[in-house]
């Protein structure tokens, strides 16, 4: 019996929990408590997700809640672990990783596994502190739930809790835990763990696991002559590409797209030194630390397909043949674009797809390129202008303007026969009024470190809903003010 078990003092937090992933047993994880941040406080919370998880009213009301979600307390009925991980790195080998300072609580009954991350030292902590700060917990607690409102598969944020206790980074911050929501964490990297140690048996156990629990379809597929494993290959390859589609046309940057960081989900997971574009730059690079641009804006469709080959060459010993691991990599070529040009159609408001479609993405996005136009208010505006007709803020954005009408000929050609207020409905459904770009981030979480939590909670409000008009609320969807291109945002959180 672990020492967890005997604890007389926990918080319950009204949950019921169940083994989930901790029944593969400790050749995947090590069981292990929380680090104490002393004198927390709360910085920010998610009642969606509180909702979502089955808390009860008032659950942040307790002392006892706090303490637990900040490593103080157990919570009733967990036995927290980390897990194990490898991964590639800038696109070569790291070897072994694993939650240096996500710790899980465990599953709740209701499907839902929960992480602080932040929470201290583990195993796998290498040379790091397993602590988190405030500055990257706001940002991650706050683009989870602005990925949701976006309506992009992602982790989410229960709330940020943060403590004056210091943190070492470039300078000297203060410490912060995020908790964290998802229905599985498992990342490519854990497959990959236990195939380059040659570990078969685990590899199997893993793919069965995630199988069972998340692709269960893949068991009943005539695909690929009933390997489920190969078929498990292309539903991940699959969800993948979806995501990415949704990524490049809501216009965010990752930054960090190891395989360490990619969901087996298909989520977006781990928001580091993420970035919605301002002005469009296909080639922008948002993490300070990528010198090389491997993860600029216009790789990240090519790097997830590397991901998914480092995940395809992982699996292999299960797929059993080469030839069939890359045939199911291949439907990612064909998913990819076409979740690409239906979600792009969207943003231009044509819900059938027609011939010459794909030229008017192209073009408006080489307009947008040439004159690095505000991604998110260009569209914003074109779908204002579908709805009252009033064309010059649109036109205004763009200096080239025989280019923009050019290109708003052959789109007003195209729309001619529709519907436009129908169009309207669908576009501002499609591009989004309020996103978390860096500098809304900035000034909020300026704002939290000198105790005032007040602008989290307000972005918060916009970012869940980030569709609607918000009148009032115009300030957070304007241009970046020019102090925005100097903020540096690295790998270091
Ligand atoms: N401060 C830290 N202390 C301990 N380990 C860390 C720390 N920062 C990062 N790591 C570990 O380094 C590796 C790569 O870090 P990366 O920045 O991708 O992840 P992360 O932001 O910590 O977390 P996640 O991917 O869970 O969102 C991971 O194994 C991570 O746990
Ligand atoms: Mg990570």
């Amino acid at each position: 019996m672990s020492l967890l078990a005997e604890d007389t003092e926990a918080a319950d937090l009204g949950l019921r929990w169940k083994p989930g992933f901790a029944a593969l047993g400790p050749a995947f994880l090590t069981e292990l408590r929380p680090t104490p941040l002393p004198d927390p406080y709360w910085v920010g919370r998610s009642e969606a997700v509180a909702r979502q998880l089955g808390l009860p009213a008032g659950w942040h009301e307790s002392g006892a809640t706090l303490a637990a979600l900040t490593g103080s307390l157990p919570v009733a009925g967990t036995r927290p672990f980390a897990t194990v991980y490898s991964g590639h790195q800038f696109g070569v080998w790291a070897g072994q990783l694993g939650d240096g300072r996500a710790i899980m609580l465990g599953e709740t009954e209701g499907g839902l596994e929960v992480q602080l991350k932040g929470a201290g030292r583990t195993p796998y902590s290498r040379g790091g502190d397993g602590r988190a700060v405030l500055r990257s917990s706001i940002r991650e607690f706050l683009c989870s739930e602005a990925m949701h409102g976006l309506g992009i598969p992602t982790t989410r944020a229960l709330c940020v809790t943060g403590s004056d206790a210091p943190v070492y980074r470039e300078e000297i911050e203060s410490a912060a835990v995020v908790t964290r929501v998802a229905p599985s964490f498992v990342r490519f990297g854990h497959f990959e763990h236990f195939a380059a140690n040659q570990r078969n048996d685990e590899l199997r156990a893993l793919a069965d696991y995630v199988i069972d629990r998340y692709y269960p379809a893949c068991r009943n597929t005539e695909r690929f002559g009933g390997n489920a494993y190969a078929a498990f290959l292309e539903a991940v390859s699959e969800r993948t590409a979806a995501l990415l589609a949704q990524w490049q046309a809501v216009g965010f940057c990752h930054g960090v797209m190891n395989t360490d960081n990619m969901s087996i989900l298909g989520l977006t997971i781990d928001y580091g030194p993420f970035q919605f574009l301002d002005g469009f730059d296909p080639r922008h690079i948002c993490n300070h630390s990528d010198t090389s641009g491997r993860y600029a804006f216009n790789q990240q469709p090519n790097v997830a397909y590397w991901n998914l080959f480092c995940l395809a060459q992982a699996l292999l010993p299960l797929i059993g043949d080469q030839e069939v691991a890359v045939t199911a990599l291949e439907s990612y070529k064909t998913v990819f674009p076409n979740e690409f040009e239906g979600r792009m159609r969207a943003k231009l408001g044509l819900p059938e797809a027609a011939e010459g479609d794909r030229a008017l993405i192209e073009g408006v996005l080489k307009l947008l390129a040439a004159g690095k136009v505000d991604y998110t208010i260009f569209w914003r505006r074109l779908s204002n202008y579908m709805a009252d007709g009033n064309l010059e803020p649109v036109r205004d954005l763009f200096l080239d303007r025989p280019g923009f009408d050019a290109w708003l000929l052959s789109f007003s050609q195209r729309h001619a026969a529709a519907d436009r207020a129908r169009a309207a409905e669908l576009m501002r459904r499609s591009n989004p009024k309020f996103v978390l770009r860096n500098h809304l981030g900035q000034q909020a979480i300026e704002a939290s470190q000198q105790k005032d939590h007040s602008g989290v909670a307000v972005l918060l409000a916009l970012l869940q809903t980030p569709f609607e008009e918000h009148p009032g609320a115009d300030a957070y969807a304007g241009f970046p003010p020019d102090w925005a291109s100097t903020i540096e945002i690295s790998c270091s959180s």
